[in-house]
C-alpha cells in the first residue's frame, strides 16, 4: 500500500512552491513531499536534465529512502495500492527516459534490473554483498575439531543441541547470520561460542561485543556475563573471556565529529578484533553494515545475532532480513537458526510464533481465550483501565525517585511500558506522555515541570563526551534538594544533572520503534486504528516480543487482523545482488 497525505490547507507545508509539470501533480496528489520535489528538481538543475518524467523518477527514489527503501520499482509504485489514480507514465517510455538521463550516464541514477537507486545505496548494497560474499568464499579458518567437540559438548550439553549446532557452525566459518526470536538462547550461544573460540587460541583473543544502541550493547555483555557464571563454564573458560567490553557500533567503529557516516576504522584500517558480535542487527541501517563489513579483518569471526521477524533499522534498509533470503541461497551454511523458545511463558511465545506465522486466526484466539498474559482489550471500554495503569506505574516510579531510591525507580520504569505505532494524534507516544504526566500532576503537585522526580526519560540522541547514548532509558531522581538524571548501565548507573541532559524525551510511552532492543516486565500495546499505514506484523511482532511477563493489547478485532496481514515492506536489491555470480 502507498500511503498518500491529504493536502490540509493552502499553505501545507509539504506543498513545494513553485513547482512545476509532473513534480507539483505527485506533490498535490500526496506522493511527494516538498522536500522530496525540491531534491528532485535540484538534482536535475545540477545534471541539466529537464525531462519531467526522470525528474518524477529522481523524487519517488528519494521518498522511498525516505520510507527506508534503498531503492524503487517504478511499476511496482505506480501499480500499488492508494496510489493508482496519479498520472503515472508509460512504464517503458519512463525506463527509456531514466536509462538516457545523463543522470544515468553520470552515476547519479542507477539500475539494477527493475530497481532504481540513488547512487549511494547502490554502492553501499554492492559493497555489502561483495565483502560478504569475499568472506564467504575465503577458506575456513582452521580449528582443532577434536577440542572443539570435546569443549562444545561442555558448554552445550543435553538440552543444548540446537544451540550447540549453531555455535560449532560459528566457529568452523568465518561469517554467521545467527537468527532467533526472543529467548531462543541466541546470548546463551554467543557465551558459549566465545568460549569455544577462545579455547582453540593460543593468545587471548579481542573480542568485540557491539549493537546499534548502547543499551542493546549493554544488555549483551550483562547477558554474556550472567551465562557465562553457569556451572556449563569453567574458571579457565571464564578467565579466557575477562574483560569482554560492549559498545554501540557507532564507537567501536571510531566514531568521528562532524561525519555521520565515515569512521576511523574503515578498509585501510581495520578493526583489531578477532571476534566482533553484533547484536540487535536487525536495526542496523545498511550504510552501517556496509561501514562494518569494510573494517572487519578477514580473518576475524563476524557473528550477526538479531531477529529477522523485528521492525527494520530506522535508517534504510532490511538488511538482516535480507540476508537470512539472500545468503539461504548463496550460503545456506552462513545463516543459523534458533526456534525452541526458552524463556517465555507459554503464551507470549506461542503469541509471537502466530504473529511470526501471520495466522491472524491463532493470534486472535490467543489474545480472546483468557488467558492471563496475553489479552486484548477495546480501545473504549478499556480506556479506563488503561489510565489506572498508567497512573499506578507512574506513581511507584515517583515514589522510589521522590525517596531517592534510583534503583527501586529503573526497576519500576522496566515494570511496564505503554507502547504506541505513531509519535503524534490520539493514538501516538506524545497524547499518551502528556495524558500521563496529567493524571500524575492531578494526584501529586509536585509534577508540573519539565523536569520533576520520577520523569522516565529515553535519550534520543548518542553523546559521546557524557558517554549517552541514542536508545539510553533513565529516570529522574531526588538528590537531597537537587534533582538528577539517572540512566541505567551495566554494573554502574550514570548520575547527571538534569541541565546536561539535551536530547531526551518523556517515557511514560514509547514508540515501538524505539523500543526495539529493550525488554520490560508487561508491554500495553496500544494499536492504532486499522487504517493506519504503520500498522504492520513486523511492528505487532516487535511490541509483543518486548515483554517478559505480560502483554495487554488494546485495539480492536479488525486491527489486529490488519496489523497480522500487512507486511512492511521495504524495497531493497540484497536478496537479488546475492543470488548473482
Ligand atoms: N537450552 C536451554 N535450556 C534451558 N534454558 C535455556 C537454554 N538456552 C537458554 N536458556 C535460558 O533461556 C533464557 C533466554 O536465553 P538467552 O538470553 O540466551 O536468549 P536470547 O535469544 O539471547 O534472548 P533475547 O535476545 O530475547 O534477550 C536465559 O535465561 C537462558 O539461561
Amino acid at each position: 500500500m502507498t500511503e498518500l497525505f491529504e493536502v490540509e490547507e493552502r499553505d501545507d507545508h509539504r506543498i513545494a512552491a513553485g513547482a512545476t509539470g509532473l513534480l507539483a501533480t505527485f506533490n498535490q496528489g500526496g506522493l511527494l513531499t516538498a522536500a522530496d520535489v525540491h531534491a528532485a528538481a535540484r538534482i536535475c538543475a545540477l545534471a541539466g536534465e529537464d525531462d519531467p518524467q526522470v525528474a518524477l523518477a529522481v523524487a519517488v527514489t528519494v521518498r522511498a529512502a525516505r520510507h527506508g527503501s534503498v531503492c524503487v520499482d517504478l511499476a511496482d509504485l505506480a501499480a500499488s495500492e492508494g496510489a493508482e489514480d496519479l498520472p503515472w507514465p508509460d512504464r517503458d517510455d519512463w525506463q527509456t527516459a531514466v536509462t538516457a538521463s545523463p543522470l544515468s550516464s553520470a552515476g547519479v541514477l542507477r539500475r539494477e534490473g527493475a530497481l532504481l537507486y540513488l547512487d549511494r545505496f547502490w554502492r553501499e548494497e554492492g559493497q555489502v554483498r561483495d565483502d560478504l560474499l569475499r568472506r564467504i568464499a575465503a577458506p575456513p579458518p582452521v580449528v582443532e575439531e577434536a577440542v572443539l567437540a570435546t569443549t562444545a559438548g561442555r558448554l552445550f550439553p543435553e538440552g543444548y543441541d540446537e544451540q550447540r549446532t549453531v555455535a560449532l557452525a560459528a566457529a568452523r566459518q568465518w561469517t554467521t547470520v545467527l537468527t532467533g526470536g526472543p529467548g531462543t538462547g541466541k546470548t546463551t550461544t554467543v557465551a558459549g561460542l566465545l568460549a569455544l573460540l577462545t579455547g582453540q587460541a593460543d593468545r587471548p583473543l579481542r573480542v568485540a561485543l557491539t549493537a546499534p544502541t548502547g543499551k542493546a550493547s549493554a544488555r549483551l555483555q550483562q547477558a554474556v556475563e550472567e551465562a557465562q557464571a553457569e556451572d556449563r563454564f569453567t574458571d579457565a573458560d571464564r578467565d579466557r573471556l575477562t574483560g569482554l567490553t560492549a559498545s554501540t557500533l557507532h564507537r567501536l567503529l571510531g566514531w568521528m565529529p562532524g561525519s555521520r557516516n565515515r569512521f576511523r576504522h574503515h578498509r585501510r584500517n581495520k578493526l583489531p578484533h578477532d571476534v566482533v558480535v553484533v547484536d540487535e542487527t536487525s536495526m542496523v541501517s545498511l550504510t552501517m553494515m556496509a561501514r562494518l563489513l569494510e573494517a572487519v579483518r578477514p580473518d576475524a569471526r563476524l557473528v550477526l545475532v538479531g531477529d529477522a521477524d523485528q521492525l527494520a533499522s530506522v535508517e534504510a534498509g532490511a538488511v538482516l532480513a535480507d540476508l537470512v533470503q539472500g545468503l539461504a541461497h548463496r550460503a545456506p551454511g552462513a545463516v543459523t537458526g534458533l526456534r525452541t523458545t526458552h524463556r517465555f511463558g507459554e503464551s507470549i511465545g506461542a503469541l509471537a510464533e502466530s504473529l511470526r506465522q501471520g495466522d491472524s486466526d491463532r493470534v486472535l484466539a490467543l489474545l480472546t481465550e483468557g488467558e492471563e498474559r496475553v489479552s486484548l482489550h477495546d480501545p473504549v471500554e478499556h480506556a479506563e483501565t488503561l489510565r489506572a495503569r498508567l497512573l499506578e506505574h507512574a506513581l511507584a516510579v515517583r515514589a522510589a525517585a521522590v525517596a531517592g531510591d534510583a534503583d527501586g525507580a529503573l526497576a519500576a520504569m522496566d515494570a511496564h511500558r505503554l507502547l504506541c505505532a505513531h509519535r503524534d494524534g490520539p493514538y501516538g507516544v506524545a497524547h499518551w506522555n502528556r495524558l500521563t504526566e496529567r493524571l500524575l500532576s492531578d494526584h501529586d503537585q509536585g509534577v508540573w515541570q519539565e523536569w520533576y522526580a520520577g520523569r522516565p526519560i529515553l535519550v534520543t540522541a548518542n553523546d559521546y563526551g557524557l558517554g549517552l547514548f541514542n536508545g539510553d532509558t533513565g529516570v529522574v531522581v531526588r538528590e537531597g534538594d537537587r534533582l538528577r538524571g539517572v540512566i541505567a548501565g551495566v554494573g554502574s548507573d550514570l548520575r547527571l544533572a538534569t541541565a546536561r541532559l539535551g536530547a531526551v524525551e518523556t517515557l511514560h510511552a514509547m514508540t515501538i520503534h524505539k523500543s526495539q532492543g529493550s525488554q520490560v516486565g508487561e508491554v500495553t500495546l496500544l494499536l492504532p486504528p486499522e487504517d493506519s499505514p504503520l500498522l504492520t506484523r513486523e511492528l505487532f511482532y516487535t511490541a509483543v516480543t518486548r515483554a517478559k511477563q505480560r502483554v495487554h493489547v488494546v485495539g480492536t478485532q479488525e486491527a489486529v487482523v490488519a496489523a497480522v496481514e500487512r507486511r512492511a515492506q521495504r524495497a531493497t536489491g540484497l536478496i537479488q545482488r546475492l543470488a548473482q555470480d
